[in-house]
């Protein structure tokens, strides 16, 4: 037999087997139409079009509280996909059975290439080791530690705005400058580096990098399925080097791979001087690993001190700096820049907010204990992170062996008037995880469930909310969602969110302008000024804060 003839019929027989598992699947899957849920738009798309599209917000709702705990929808080709926000059903799907329901292969695949093997590139036992050992270094006593820093950093900011309300209160792409205090926080507070000075504007290569790596990454999502096909059919690097090589210098792949570069190189010279100085006892940088507040350092000392088989091998810990950075930076500063355009739409929240932190002095540097027993500022910060989630839209597949079932914390009625306590999901459904659907669910948090009212905090939450017990790590919530693959930095973001407001709020007023402003729902939801621009941004007028005079 010739070889042409050879491929061309393992071809076929992949492909007919292929077809083969996803009849079976649409077959098996069949039962769940019974659930309710909209109409999907077209086989091809299912409703991922309607729930994807750049303006989705308003379906994503839609879905989120309209159908009930578990919503049916459609995927490609028909493909079952469950919204679930039902407490038990997600307690499954993220602790019990998350070996079963995992994250999906374009996103591990993808994250591989961007980043190496860190968290978000990895599953199973390889996963679970990363986080055994990343785990205490997120802990409330280092971020106890690393308050004062996170202080000296907000300081910056304020004086770099102060500066530029000289002449008067004017409009600030306030976005800007969330994203600048982000990413130094966590080059700081994650690496031990500085990226960005604040007062002065300084071009910073790693920075410029990790700016330029999502936009770049949006433009190739199409591709990311060659990724998932490299891994499996083992296609060795230099080979997947040299076809992206073979692209135009200036086409988004070759930009991606640039960013990539960059990053890794940044991140591995950063890596190398803190190692080589520690291995060498070099006074000055020693004293940063061994009493060095950041992330990176902490790590290293804990990797050094684990025992040999539970260490994460150097490109492992190489891997989590830029996944740190990309993770940490535009989740939080797109969610800071959401609470101050609410202080904005409400000002005497704002007012409120503001007293709060004058009376209690939370502006020059306070406790991690204190600035946390702020119960405005607390209630600000949780009512935000409920109603609107950074990262909402988080995908999960079950990858069992055999059909599985989910259990419920309540029966659903079927179409047909059925009533279900559980649901058997067929092996290769996907299913999402109810991040608004819960955390705005009617029958938890009230009638009011979809408006943003802080004061709800100051009183005790429904019992309906505790007794659900919602498998979220933070506050009864979703937003950080919940089990082994639970956002690590939830501690580190709430603690940034509650510094950056302390300082600008004593310090600068914000009131909204006549520009509208859009929320685009992308993987994380950003800012635009009309429906349609491209670059993100949200204009605030800032003034400086006057007291009033008695
Ligand atoms: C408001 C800010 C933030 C939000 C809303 C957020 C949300 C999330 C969510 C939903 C996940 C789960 C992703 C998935 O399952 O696919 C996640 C994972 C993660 N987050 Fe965050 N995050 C925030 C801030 C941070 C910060 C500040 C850091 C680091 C300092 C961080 C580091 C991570 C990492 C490393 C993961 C992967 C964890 C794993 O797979 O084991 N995040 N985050």
């Amino acid at each position: 037999m010739s070889s042409g003839l050879l491929l061309s019929s393992v071809l076929i027989v992949t492909l007919l087997w292929r077809v083969f598992i996803y009849t079976r699947l649409l077959i098996a899957s069949a039962p769940l139409n019974r659930l309710p849920g909209p109409p999907r738009e077209s086989f091809w798309n299912g409703n991922l079009r309607q729930f994807l599209a750049r303006h989705a917000e308003d379906f994503q709702k839609h879905v989120a509280v309209d159908f009930g705990p578990v919503v049916k929808m459609s995927g490609y080709f028909g493909r079952p996909l469950l919204y679930v926000s039902d407490s038990r059903a997600l307690h499954n799907i993220l602790i019990k059975e998350e070996h079963i329901f995992q994250e999906q292969e374009v996103f591990i695949s993808s994250n591989l290439r961007l980043f190496g093997p860190s968290l978000l590139a990895t599953y199973g036992q390889r996963h679970g080791k990363q986080r055994k050992i990343l785990n205490p270094v997120f802990s409330i006593n280092h971020m106890r530690s690393m308050l004062p820093l996170f202080y000296t950093v907000c300081h910056k900011l304020r004086e770099a705005i102060t500066g530029r309300l000289q002449d008067g209160p004017r409009e600030l792409d306030m976005l800007h400058w969330t994203g600048r205090v982000s990413l130094e926080l966590i080059g700081q507070g994650g690496l031990g580096y500085s990226f960005d000075p604040l007062v002065e504007d300084k071009e910073d290569p790693y920075g410029q990098a990790v700016k330029a790596l999502i936009p770049n990454f949006g433009r190739v999502l199409h591709l990311r399925w060659l990724a998932v096909l490299a891994d499996k059919w083992n296609v060795p690097r230099w080979l997947q080097r040299a076809v992206v090589q073979a692209f135009p210098a200036d086409s988004p792949i070759r930009k991606l791979l640039e960013a990539v570069d960059t990053m890794d190189r940044q991140s591995r010279a950063i890596y190398s001087m803190k190692k080589r100085a520690f291995d060498q006892g070099d006074a000055e940088v020693v004293k940063q690993i061994g009493e060095g507040k950041d992330i990176l350092s902490i790590l290293m000392r804990a990797n050094a001190q684990a025992d040999v088989n539970e260490r994460l091998s150097e490109e492992e810990v190489v891997a989590q700096l830029s996944t740190l950075i990309f993770a940490a930076m535009d989740t939080t500063s797109n969610t800071l820049s959401r609470t101050l355009q609410l202080l904005a739409q409400y000002p005497d929240v704002q007012d409120k907010l503001r007293r709060e932190l004058l009376e209690t002095g939370a502006a020059q540097g306070t406790s991690y204990d204190q600035l946390n027993q702020l119960p405005f500022l607390d209630a600000v910060c949780r009512e935000t992170l409920r109603v609107h989630p950074a990262a909402g839209n988080r995908f999960r597949i079950n990858r069992a062996v055999a059909d599985t079932v989910l259990p419920l914390s309540e029966p659903v009625t079927t179409l047909d008037g059925a009533v279900l306590s559980k649901i058997a999901i067929p092996k290769g459904t996907e299913v999402l995880v109810g991040v608004m659907g819960s955390n705005m669910n009617r029958a938890l948090w009230g009638e009011d469930a979809l408006e943003w009212k802080p004061e709800r905090w100051l009183s005790p939450l429904p019992s309906a909310v505790t007794d659900a017990r919602m498998p979220g790590v933070y506050s009864n919530l979703l937003t950080f969602i919940g089990g082994k693959r639970s956002c690590i930095g939830f501690k580190f973001a709430e603690m940034e969110m509650k510094v950056v407001l302390a300082v600008m709020l004593t310090t600068f007023t914000f009131a909204l302008t006549d520009k509208p402003i859009l929320w685009t729902s992308a993987n994380i939801m950003f800012p635009t000024v009309g429906r349609n621009a491209i670059r993100s941004e949200l204009p605030l007028r800032v003034g400086l804060y006057k007291p009033a005079r008695l």
